[in-house]
Order: structure tokens, then sequence, then C-alpha cells
């Protein structure tokens, strides 16, 4: 799986992790404006925390800084953090906008002292613009190519001190010499339902929403480890406790709303469930292969894969194997099904252990 394919084909789930039309509007509104109130994270957090004191103490400006994890954890809500705590100005670009070394040298001839440059998906950069990026990240100056061929020259262009934070799915996806020139890298994980439930709280007052704490733990428990999600699911059962209640949402009204969303108590909606309950039924819990899987939910081989899959093996409830695909105990427990009775499947499809997996 390619966390970084942002080209999710199944892109207007309610758990899906890229931002949304409708997200980035709100998102503004919900980001925590300094370290104090960024939830969770706590070790990137503290780490960060000495590194800006002391730049701070320094006067001077504060090192490169790289930030790793999964989409909607808050990587470019921590870059506006490090530019707020900085007093310094942010420019957010990402990898696949710059396409030519031109691009990049534009930006960087244009940024003032101190300033923050958010290159969000810095894996995806072009390579003459990585290699661009090597020096200036070093020795704040860039070379501007100019002309063609053997009558090119280079001309040096000296740059004001800066800090780069780059963002990236998976930091293993980064060059080791662009990996090498950030002082600081900062690793993101899934946040723990606890964490979650102040996210949601938090994202709450400020939407003016009343909630109960049992409602917030329902909200985090189906969040899938992501604050972006979190806050996406609160708003649709906002929308639920006010059609359907007095606005407040009590852990029923966000249970009954996140039924009706298909978002069930461990976060697996409705393409999620399909692909495990096939697994289940029709092939007795695997192994299978993944094409044969995607027929049978009716998806394409790379939806399956793609889209499903990373969440349902983080969770445990399948592994991928050299055989192919099998659910774990976990998966059965989780939809309530027994080896035989879901073997047998809906309809009196024969149990299909033997010929799949035996
Ligand atoms: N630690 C946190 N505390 C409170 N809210 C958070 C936290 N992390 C993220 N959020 C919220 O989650 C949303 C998504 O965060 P953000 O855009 O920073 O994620 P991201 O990692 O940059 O995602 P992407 O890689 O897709 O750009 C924002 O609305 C932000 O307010």
């Amino acid at each position: 799986m390619n966390w970084d394919d942002a080209s999710d084909p199944a892109g207007d789930r309610l758990v899906g992790t890229d931002a949304d039309g409708e997200d980035r509007a709100v998102e503004a509104a919900l980001r925590p404006k300094d370290l104090g109130e960024f939830v969770g994270q706590e070790r990137v957090r503290e780490q960060l925390d000495l590194v800006l004191k002391a730049a701070r103490a320094r006067g001077a400006t504060a090192d490169h800084v790289l930030l790793s994890g999964a989409p909607g954890l808050g990587k470019t809500t921590l870059s506006m953090i490090i530019a707020a705590e900085m007093g310094a100005p942010i420019r957010i670009t990402s990898g696949p906008a710059i396409q030519h070394a031109g691009d990049l040298a534009a930006i960087l001839s244009s940024l003032t002292e101190g300033e923050v440059l958010f290159l969000d998906e810095i894996h995806r950069m072009s390579r003459p613009a990585e290699e661009m990026l090597y020096m200036a990240m070093e020795d704040f100056r860039v070379d501007v190519i100019v002309g063609k061929g053997p009558g090119a020259t280079a001309i040096p262009l000296e740059l004001p001190p800066f800090t780069l934070v780059g963002a990236t799915t998976r930091a293993g996806l980064l060059p080791p010499p662009l990996r090498d020139r950030f002082g600081f890298t900062g690793h993101m994980e899934f946040y723990a339902p606890a964490e979650l439930q102040r996210v949601v709280h938090r994202s709450a007052r400020l939407l003016d929403v009343e909630i109960a704490d049992q409602g917030a733990a329902e909200i985090a428990g189906r969040s899938r480890g992501t604050p972006r999600i979190a806050n996406r699911l609160l708003r649709r059962v906002r929308d639920y406790a006010q059609v359907k209640a007095d606005g407040v949402i009590t852990r029923e009204i966000a249970a009954q709303a996140l039924d009706v969303y298909e978002v069930d108590a461990r976060g697996l909606d409705r393409l999620d469930r399909a692909v495990l309950t096939a697994l289940l039924k029709l092939f007795g819990g695997g192994p299978v292969g993944l094409s044969t899987l995607a027929v049978a939910v009716g998806e394409e081989r790379e939806t399956v894969e793609e889209v499903a899959e990373p969440f349902l093996v983080r969770e445990g409830l399948l592994a991928r194997t050299p055989r192919g695909r099998i659910a774990t105990p976990a998966a059965w427990e989780h939809l309530g099904l027994t080896r035989d009775a879901g073997a047998a499947g809906p309809a009196g499809t024969p149990p299909q252990q033997g010929l799949f997996g035996g």
C-alpha cells in the first residue's frame, strides 16, 4: 500500500484519510494554534519543544524538521505551530507542486529570514528539485542554471536562513542524503482513543456543540486513530443530533448516528466489512488471492488492497500471506461469526476451506 497515493479510489468515504473540501474549510478553524493545545504525540511534542526553545534562546532559525506519519495525524498543524512558536511566517507547498528545480528556486528566493517552508509530500518532489534542496538546506544557497548545453552557467544565489518542515507518509521513502539534512525527525503515531476523545471534546467546544464524555468516547473509538476522521465523524454526528434529537451528543446518539453512516464500533465502514465478510463467509477465512477477493466484493483490486486492507491489517483483522489473504480470529469475533457457521455462507454457500485453505 502506498499511503501517499492520494487518489483514494473510495475518496468520499467518511473514514477516508485524505482531506475533502468540507474538511479543509473546517480544519482551519479546528487546528490547535500552539504546542500546548496540540493533543497527544507526547514524544514529538516534547522533542520539538526543546528544539524550538533552544533556537529561540540562541536567537537563531530553528533546524529543519521532518515529520513522518499517515495522513490526517497533524503534520500540517504541527508545521503551523512551529512557525507560530518561532514568530515566523509560513509558506505552504507540496512535492508534487514542484516539478522543476526552477519552481523551487522561485519559492526559496522569495523566502524572508526565519520563514518556515512547509513541504508536504516531500518524497514526491522531482529529482532536480530535490538536489537543489540539498544545497539550500545545508548552505542556504542555490545555483540557478541559466542557459542550456555547454553554454549553461550556474549563478549562485544566497538565501536567507529558513526552516524547512518536510512532511512524508514514510520517512523510509526519502533518499538518505535528504533525510540526513534534517536536524530533527518526528514520527507521528496513530492516536490512542483517550487522546482522540480529547480532540473530539476540543473540536465540539470550538463548533459550539454540546457533547457528553461517552459521546466523545464513542466517536473516538470509531475514528481509526486519526484526528481528521474524528473531526469528520463529529460533524456528521452533530447533524444527526440536531435533526433526530435535541442537538446534544450522548453515547446513544453518537452510536445511532454512526450506525446510520455505516461506521461500526471499531471504525470499519461498509467497504471494510464487505471485504471481511466475503473473506469469512465465502472463503472460510482464506487464504484467498487478492483478485478473487476483489471480484467477490465487486471492487477493483487496488481499492481492496489500498483502501480497505491497510486498516484491516493494522487492526489485526486480516493478514497478507504469500498464499493469500487470511482472516484472524479477531475478524471472526468482530463480525460475530464462527468458522463453521461463517463458512456455510448466507445463502447456503458450501464451506470452502478445503478448496482455498485447508
Ligand atoms: N494533535 C492534534 N490535536 C488536535 N487536533 C488535531 C491534532 N492533529 C490533527 N488535528 C486536526 O486534524 C485535522 C487534520 O490535521 P492535519 O491537516 O494537520 O493533518 P496532516 O497530517 O497534515 O494530514 P495530510 O498529511 O493529509 O495533510 C486538522 O483539523 C487538525 O486540527
